[in-house]
């Protein structure tokens, strides 16, 4: 029996940051699908890569800019040149690259579904592999739901068949208003489809600031996208070779694709944990301590989607890190005070900690300030006046607790404000912070002196 010291099933995100990391140890990965996991084939690097392009060709359509472009080039164009640059970015989905850049850390790809047979051994195709730690890393798939009269006659999409499908489709009824369902709504309404948004929530992105939600909503419209909210699909009818969606309310869309962007299900069943004893909670994640071991066990971690306990590559990376510095004998904990969530629409939006209202549910009457992006000169010179910024702080600490931030590339500068919550730095130190003129980042002053006198 072959064995190794370190065995990480699943190959995807947080793989990486462990498997070149075990010093003098040796490591095998198991990986069933491709190395590299979703995101780089089939969820963030293509989701973003198709926004970019949506974005870059509806500069075309920003009065400033048109007379720069020489046209000519329709929606339909725009979306086959999105799809091919997209598959260019994927390598055309080969992990040829991943299985060379792990092979070269030493460590050995065994390709198939792994399972644990029994404490210390995994399973794969019939052969058996011995480990002395083990790293799940299984990620999750979509969560479909399984109630819907008729939905057993067609090919719903998720996002992983729109995100390596070459397929326009003219009408799109997109189920799920959270991050998923709103990139998906945002770029395929961007390249002229027709698209209808189902929520059943009150509100798209429900967990962050209700200001995001209602900014989304805007945004979305603003793209020509029905948006239906506090909905949700009650049954499929085929007719005539289109989708009939009927709602819960009275109402019905016809529609050449279905697409569910309800939620992802950790990928914990089929994997023999009971041989360990191991239970997933109620939602399938995999019980963890803070550094990331799985609970009941010395030598099992857990990291990615499959652990939670927010679905990110960053949270993946963060976490693959942390079960690295524990196999090499440093005990580090994980915190997630600080951990960055993001929509890549345009406006783009970036949140991280608490919004105002999980703060009060935490029992702290937080003091706010906001800004804008348009009190920026960035601003002005790149005629993208879109978004605000909201910063929540602890008034009995000065410290940040939070903040909710659109456009004005807050996905970038928001760490900014994730290092100021993480090292809890006096919210009076922050605003000594000098950003470069003209950039976006200046915004944080405009909020952060609003803070400061309240200290
Ligand atoms: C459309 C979309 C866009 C997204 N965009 C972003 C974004 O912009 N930024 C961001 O941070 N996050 C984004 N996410 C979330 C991000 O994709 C996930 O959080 C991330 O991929 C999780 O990585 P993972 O390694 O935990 O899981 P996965 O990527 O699911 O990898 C798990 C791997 O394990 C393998 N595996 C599973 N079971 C077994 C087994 N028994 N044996 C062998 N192999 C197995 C699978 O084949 C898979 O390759 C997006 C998600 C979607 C759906
Ligand atoms: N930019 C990014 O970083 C990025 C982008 C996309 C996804 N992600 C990650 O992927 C994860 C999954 O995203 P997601 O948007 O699929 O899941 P989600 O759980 O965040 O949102 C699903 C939404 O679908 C709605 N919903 C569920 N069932 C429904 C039904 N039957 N009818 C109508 N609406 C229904 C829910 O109200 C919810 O708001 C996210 O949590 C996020 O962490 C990240």
């Amino acid at each position: 029996m072959r064995s190794f010291d370190v065995v990480i099933l699943g190959g995807g995100a947080g793989a990486k940051m462990i498997w070149g990391s075990v010093p003098g140890g040796s490591v095998a990965v198991i990986e069933s699908g491709l190395v590299g996991g979703h995101c780089p084939f089939f969820a963030c690097v293509p989701s973003k890569a198709m926004l970019q392009t949506a974005a870059t060709w509806r500069l075309a359509a920003h009065g400033q800019f048109t007379d720069l472009f020489t046209g000519g080039v329709s929606a339909r164009q725009a979306y086959d040149q999105a799809v091919r640059r997209r598959d260019r970015l994927v390598h055309d989905r080969d992990d040829s690259a991943g299985a060379a850049a792990l092979a070269e850390t030493g460590a050995t790809l065994v390709r198939g579904h792994g399972r644990i047979a029994r404490p210390g051994v995994v399973t794969v195709d019939g052969e058996e592999i011995g480990y002395r730690d083990l790293v799940l890393n299984t990620g999750s798939t979509p969560t479909v739901p399984d109630d819907i009269p008729g939905l057993d006659d067609i090919a719903a999409w998720t996002s992983e068949h729109a995100m390596s499908t070459a397929e326009y489709p003219d009408s799109l009824v997109i189920v799920g208003g959270g991050p998923v369902g709103c990139e998906m709504a945002y770029l395929f309404a961007a390249f002229g489809c027709t698209v209808t948004l189902v929520q059943r929530a009150s509100r798209l992105i429900p967990r962050e600031e209700p200001e995001a939600s209602q900014q989304m909503a805007d945004t979305l419209e603003g793209l020509g996208v029905q948006v239906a909210l506090s909905t949700t699909a009650s049954e499929v009818q085929t007719q005539e070779g289109r989708t009939r969606v009927l709602l819960d309310t009275e109402y019905s869309v016809a529609a050449d694709t279905l697409l569910f962007a309800t939620g992802r299900t950790p990928a914990t069943t089929d994997i023999g944990l009971d041989t360990l004893g191991v239970v997933p909670d109620e939602r399938g994640f995999l019980p963890t301590d803070e550094h990331c071991r799985v609970t009941g066990t010395d030598n099992v971690w857990a990291i990615g989607d499959a652990a939670g306990p927010a679905p990110f590559t960053h949270t993946a990376h963060y976490q693959g890190r942390v079960v690295a510095a524990n196999l090499a004998g440093r005990p580090v904990r994980t915190d997630y005070r600080a951990l960055p969530r993001t929509v890549y629409t345009d406006p783009t939006f970036a949140s991280v900690g608490h919004t105002e209202a999980s703060a009060r549910q935490a029992g702290t009457e937080p003091v706010i300030a906001t800004a804008a992006v348009s009190d920026t000169v960035r601003a002005t010179i790149d005629g993208t006046t879109q978004g605000w910024l909201k910063l929540i702080a602890d008034p009995h600490t000065g410290t940040l607790l939070g903040a909710t931030a659109t456009g004005g590339r807050a996905e970038e500068w928001i760490s900014e404000l994730s290092q100021a919550l993480r090292s809890e730095i006096p919210i009076t130190d922050t605003t000594d912070v000098i950003h470069p003129f003209p950039t976006f980042s200046e915004e944080l002053e405009g909020a952060l002196w609003k803070l400061a006198p309240r200290f």
